[in-house]
Order: C-alpha cells, then structure tokens, then sequence
C-alpha cells in the first residue's frame, strides 16, 4: 500500500489526493494551511493539562460526551473487549473547556473546520458522475450549521507496564463521522489496514496533516471512498517512556442530512452508537 505525500499548493492537489482517498481511505497533505505552531502550542499546553490534577474537574457528561475521558472510562472499539490504553478531552463549541489552557485549541477548531469544507469540496469535484449523483446535497455544505463536529484533544501516558494484556493505545477502528482531520501527532504509531490485509505505517513526519474518510462518507459516496480501519501500536524499547498527544477533528454533519436511501446522519449515528454499546 502506497499512501502519496500530496503537497497541498500542487495544482493537482485535488485530483492526486482524492485518487489517494478513494484507493486508500487516507490522504496526506503537505504545506498545508493548518499553523504547525499552533498545534504545537497545543500539544505542548494540554500535554501539562493533563499531567495535572486540573483534568478532573471536567469529567465527562454521559450524555452530551463532552469533557473529559479518564483511561477508566476510555473508549473500547467496536468488537474488541479491552479499553484503550488512553485519556482524552472532547470539545464542543457549546462544551466545557478548560480554563487552565489558552484559546488555541478553539481557535484550531475553527480553522480546520474551515479546511474541512475546502478538502470536502475537492472530495466533491473529483467524484465521478455516478458518485457524484448520490450526495443529497454538495459535501462541503453538509457541515453548514452544525455542532457536531469533535475535536478530541487525546493523550497517551508513556506505558508502565501495568497495563491490561491485549490493551493498545488505540485498538483497530473506523471513525464513524464523514472526514477525520489529524495533524502527525508528537510520536508515531498511526497504521491503517491495506487492501493487502497487512497494517502499515502512517506518515507521521511533523507538520504533515493526515485526512481520513469517516463511514457516513463510505455510506454517502456508496463505498466509492472507503472508511479505512487504523489503530495506534503501543510503542515498545525507549519510546514506550514517551506520551503521545494527537488531535483528530472529527467532522460531523446535523442530524438531518441524508447520507443515502437507508440512512440519514441521525440515523447511521444511532445505530453505530448502539452498536458500540453492545460491544461493552
Ligand atoms: O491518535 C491517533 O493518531 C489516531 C486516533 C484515532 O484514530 C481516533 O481517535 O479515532
Ligand atoms: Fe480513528
């Protein structure tokens, strides 16, 4: 499996990274708009949040998910039985957010949402007619209005050892929204499963922006894009002492948006949602 470095300012730019996004599931973007020192600013400040006790003041609300996700209440993928070796922070622009951090992760909220709508566009342009024909409505405008969109601010303590048998940093899984957006995090371990059944290694060289299609996109483009399975290896020899933050944005539509005959966003939502239930 090839996964392409697309540099953003090529004029073939969108061509080269949808050709990437259909065969792979995942495009890499260089000299993209997204400030480097802005992510880093970010990683660097919610690294400190949470090495400190400050976290716990915001633990999770069950019901609108925002807040934060201590390693007990830490995510279990779809068919796997074992939590992910991993703590996270979910923002929302009307969610909780931490007064002990700067404005730059709602300020990169903001931004990538705003890129999301241009790579949407390019998903657009460059699917073919019957494709095409599917979308209930133009891709970029299917995030117009919403709230929904996640960004999950995700730290990985170094490992101790003492972590359950089997247990990974993040087990193999498929984001459920329509477009996932992922700076290269402060360490590798992204793989993504290739049509070859063998899992492969991420570009993960600082600065590079990892794009990823969600299932609702796999559903809305009839399976033209694919929703690519990936999961983060625990590290192993020096690089097990070292944390690992990384910063997905996860694009979410509203409710009512068709995504095809059988489903709408809200819809698809539910049952993934119960699904996921059902695998507890
Ligand atoms: O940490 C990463 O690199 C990827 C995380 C991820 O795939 C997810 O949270 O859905
Ligand atoms: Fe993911």
């Amino acid at each position: 499996m090839h996964l392409p470095i697309v540099d953003f300012t090529s004029p073939t730019a969108p061509q080269d990274f949808c050709k990437s996004l259909h065969e792979t599931g995942f495009g890499v973007l260089k000299n993209h708009p997204l400030d480097q020192n802005l992510v880093q600013g970010i990683y660097d400040e919610w690294l400190a949040f949470f090495q400190s006790d400050a976290k716990n003041k915001y633990a999770q609300d069950p019901v609108k998910f925002d807040g934060y996700f201590s390693p007990k209440v830490s995510e279990t993928a779809k068919n796997h039985t074992k939590k992910d070796v991993k703590e996270f922070f979910h923002i929302y622009p009307w969610g909780r957010y931490p007064t002990e951090v700067s404005d730059a992760a709602r300020r990169y909220y903001a931004l990538g949402s705003h890129l999301a709508t241009t790579l949407l566009q390019w998903v657009d342009d460059n699917s073919p007619p019957e494709v095409k024909a599917r979308y209930s409505m133009p891709l970029s405008r299917m995030l117009e209005g919403s709230d929904h969109t996640l960004l999950r601010v995700l730290h990985y303590p170094p490992l101790t050892g003492q972590e359950e048998p089997g247990a990974v940093r993040a087990a193999a899984h498929g984001d459920i929204n329509l477009l996932t957006i992922l700076p290269a995090a402060t360490e590798p371990g992204l793989q993504v499963l290739g049509k070859d059944d063998a899992w492969h290694d991420v570009p993960c060289d600082f600065g590079l922006l990892i794009v990823n299609i969600g299932d609702m996109l796999e559903e809305a483009s009839g399976h033209y894009f694919p929703s690519t399975v990936h999961r983060v290896l625990n590290p192993t020899g020096e690089a097990a002492q070292k944390p690992r933050i990384s910063l997905p944005l996860f694009l979410h539509p509203v409710r009512d948006v068709v995504l095809s005959e059988r489903y709408t966003v809200g819809s698809y939502f539910d049952e993934r949602m119960r699904e996921l239930r059902g695998s507890y």
